[in-house]
């Protein structure tokens, strides 16, 4: 970990809000924020449903560690990861001895609800996509868990109140606001 500027990395399931909340964070912190998802996507020059098509899975996952590995190095970021990041090892060290870690965890039928109607996630795109959300749930969950610092309920809280509360919680780690958290 840096121990003057430390990262933040958001974690947690497809639709917890990690991008979301992560633009605002960085912003209200005055910090860059990065996605994951889009540094691979740039890096590649194709998008993820491509990256998945022609490589499989486990070649996004390859480009993703070597994301992960590069992003966690940068100091004074907000980093929003991938829902599937936590699956390595490697990733979970990178992440949580490199930075903040902090776990966006949202029901599965939240999750459901803010993915329905994006076609942009090829892991969801089955018959039956709940199921799916509900199993990578219980299998990332724990996993979310052992990799974070800061544990944040999302599913019933607008954007910039959560972003509020996560400021509070980021100040006993030295991360301050560099512009101050405004009132909902
Ligand atoms: N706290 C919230 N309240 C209401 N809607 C939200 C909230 N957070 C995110 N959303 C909405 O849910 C959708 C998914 O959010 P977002 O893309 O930020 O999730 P994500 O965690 O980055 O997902 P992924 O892992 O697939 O990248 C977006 O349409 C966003 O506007
Ligand atoms: O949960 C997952 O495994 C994924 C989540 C997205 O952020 C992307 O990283 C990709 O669609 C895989
Ligand atoms: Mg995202």
């Amino acid at each position: 970990m840096v121990e003057e500027l430390p990262s933040v990395f958001l974690v947690g399931p497809m639709g917890a809000g990690k991008t979301t909340i992560g633009k605002l964070l960085a912003k209200q912190l005055g910090r860059t924020f990065v996605d994951s998802d889009w540094y691979i996507e740039s890096q590649t020059g194709a998008d993820i449903a491509w990256i998945f098509a022609k490589e499989g899975e486990a070649g996004f996952r390859e480009r993703e560690t070597r994301a992960i590995d590069e992003l966690t190095q940068k100091p004074h970021i907000v980093l929003a990861t991938g829902g599937g990041a936590v699956m390595s090892a490697e990733n979970r060290a990178f992440l949580n001895q490199r930075g903040i870690v902090v776990y966006l965890n949202a029901p599965v039928d939240v999750q459901m609800a803010r993915t329905a109607k994006d076609k942009s996630r090829p892991l969801l795109q089955q018959p039956n996509p709940r199921q799916i959300l509900q199993d990578l749930y219980s299998t990332r969950d724990p996993l979310y868990r052992q990799v974070a610092h800061i544990i944040m309920p999302t599913g019933h809280t607008y954007p910039r109140h959560m972003v509020n509360q996560l400021l509070q919680q980021l100040a006993s780690f030295n991360i301050s606001s560099a512009v101050g958290s405004k009132k909902e």
